[in-house]
């Protein structure tokens, strides 16, 4: 069953015809299906990102559609969409975003204080101690950012992004601020959430092994998504 998809969208960034105009999806189509893995691949500057933010209704498309679970996106209020993006998506990029004021287990507690409807917040700490376990971080609960390594601030990131159960986790270039070995530590870790929990993951990424690491990979051509795995 599709998760999230883009019917027949159209975007650009400048006026069209002019010297800074820049087309980046032209009457493109994409289905996310519900638990899959897929990477969007393209040269720099072909409009990953944008798409990525469309994806997780960061950005508007000029035309067609956002499905997200079956509901057409288009016009949401920014009340509406911030609720729909907290409860159903988490986003990981390559900075982590981590608040350095906050330890590690308030910084992974934060989406769950976003949500509209306030959750048992005994049942979110014990999950967030049970993810930060999975990714081997349990004995750094209290620890700042700062203290962390790389790959440490990235695997909060990675749980951050769980937190709230999300349907989909969007992920832009989330190992490309890593060295190789911590970049496939990430990228394990990711694809084992996203099967555990049956968690779509769309990941933009230039690294082609570790765009073939996903179960589906899309390269971005000419304002369309070219299948190539
Ligand atoms: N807000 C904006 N206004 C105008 N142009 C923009 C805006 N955001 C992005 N662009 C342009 O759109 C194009 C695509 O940008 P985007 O960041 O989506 O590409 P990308 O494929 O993710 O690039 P990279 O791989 O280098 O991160 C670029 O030419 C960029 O300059």
């Amino acid at each position: 069953m599709p998760i999230l998809e883009l019917r027949n969208v159209s975007k650009s960034y400048g006026e069209p015809g002019s010297a800074n105009a820049v087309e980046i999806l032209r009457d493109a189509n994409l289905v996310i299906e519900a638990g899959e893995s897929v990477a969007i691949t393209g040269p720099s500057g072909c409009g990953k990102s944008t798409v990525l933010n469309l994806l997780g209704t960061l950005d508007e498309p000029d035309r067609g559609e956002i499905v997200f679970d079956g509901e057409v996106i288009k016009g949401g209020s920014i009340v509406q969409l911030s609720k729909l993006r907290s409860e159903k998506i988490g986003f990981i990029f390559q900075l982590h975003h981590l608040l350095p004021q906050c330890t590690v287990m308030e910084n992974v507690l934060l989406p769950a204080q976003a949500l509209a409807e306030k959750p048992d917040f005994a049942v979110v700490e014990k999950r967030a101690k049970e993810l930060l376990s999975l990714v081997g971080l349990d004995q750094r609960l209290k620890w700042f950012p700062g203290q962390l390594s790389g790959g440490e601030r990235q695997r909060v990131a990675v749980v951050r992004a769980l937190i709230n159960q999300p349907k989909v986790i969007l992920a832009d270039e989330p190992t490309g601020a890593l060295d190789e070995t911590n970049a496939n530590t990430l990228t394990d870790l990711m694809i084992n959430m996203s099967e555990k929990f049956g968690i779509s993951l769309v990941l933009v990424s230039h690294n082609p092994d570790q765009a073939q690491r996903m179960k589906r990979v899309l390269r971005l051509h000419e304002g369309k998504f070219e299948s190539v795995k």
